[in-house]
């Protein structure tokens, strides 16, 4: 079986509050995007994990694939399988590559094994692996809140939009964007504020990483601001970055125009 783990944008992202767990309360829209992954599984006579393109930091026993197999093989009686993913979505992006890859393994093998885990099962065992990867399980438009990993769908019309995500290739992990926030609570609720059209979001929809991560790598500001003097009707940084997005009401090739970093550009659906 062959899948194709997508992105995902955040558009808006409250950091609400520190939790007592060290991790953070959020609140954003993620919105599937068409940069993707693929990740074929075959049955094998050893397990066996290869992958392709990026290069991946760290092992391959540390893999989010691999953690996804294992996790599932504890379970369930999972014949051994050869995993390869073909890595095409930037890693340490703001993107979710990693994320999306454990939640679409934990579906193929689902699928492909007829293990009729429920969704809800789904999300719990995506839930162990990262508070992004819930998500990818349901993969549609959503308000996420708590920890990122908690979520209901929202009604958002971008579909037919066009979309410019621009990586500068400066890899940032998230716990560093965490490490330098200032939690604030009681903002207007983002579902609210995305009810109005993309044009009215540019001083109400923001990324609480921006603040800091732009005064640290100036470049991310250049291409935020260059992305709207192109066209951009909303225009921020992904996630913990670094991939900033430009969303357009028309078709925009901006490939050219980007031509130093990494560019992948499309039709929201
Ligand atoms: C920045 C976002 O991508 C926004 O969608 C996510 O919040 C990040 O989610 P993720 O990459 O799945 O993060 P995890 O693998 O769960 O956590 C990595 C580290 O990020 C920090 N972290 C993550 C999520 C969260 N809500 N609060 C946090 O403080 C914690 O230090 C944690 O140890
Ligand atoms: N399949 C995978 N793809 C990418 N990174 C992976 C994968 N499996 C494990 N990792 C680890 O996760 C780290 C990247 O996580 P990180 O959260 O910084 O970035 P991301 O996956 O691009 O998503 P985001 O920046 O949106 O959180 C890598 O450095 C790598 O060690």
């Amino acid at each position: 079986m062959i899948v194709f783990p997508n992105a995902k944008i955040n558009i808006g992202l409250n950091i609400v509050e520190k939790r007592p767990d060290g991790y953070h309360n959020i609140e954003s829209c993620f919105y599937p995007v068409g940069w993707s992954d693929a990740l074929e599984i075959t049955v094998a006579d050893h397990f066996d994990f290869q992958s392709d393109g990026i290069a991946i930091p760290g092992n391959n026993a540390d893999n989010l694939c691999v953690k996804a197999y294992n996790m599932l093989a504890a379970d369930y009686a999972l014949p051994p399988v050869q995993m390869h993913l073909l890595k095409a979505v930037p890693i340490g992006a703001g993107l979710g590559g990693g994320s999306s890859d454990a939640a679409f393994a934990i579906k193929a093998l689902d699928q492909q094994f007829n293990l009729k885990i429920s969704f809800e099962k789904q999300l719990d065992y995506a839930r162990r692996l990262g508070s992004d990867c819930a998500f990818f399980i349901l993969n549609k438009p959503a308000y996420c809140f708590e920890k990122g990993d908690r979520f209901e769908e929202i009604d958002l019309k971008l579909q037919g939009k066009w979309i410019v995500m621009v990586n500068p290739g400066i890899h940032i992990s998230t716990i560093e964007a965490y490490a330098g926030i200032n939690p604030q609570p009681g903002r207007s609720d983002l579902r609210n504020v995305l009810q109005q059209p993309v044009s009215k979001w540019k001083d109400q929809v923001k990324n609480d990483f921006e603040a800091t991560l732009f005064l640290k790598y100036p470049l991310l500001q250049k291409i935020k601001d260059d992305l709207y003097e192109s066209g951009a009707a909303y225009a921020a940084m992904s996630g913990s970055g670094s991939t900033l997005y430009g969303i357009f009401e028309k078709e925009k090739d901006l490939e050219k125009h980007f031509s130093k970093f990494k560019v992948w550009q499309g039709f929201l659906s």
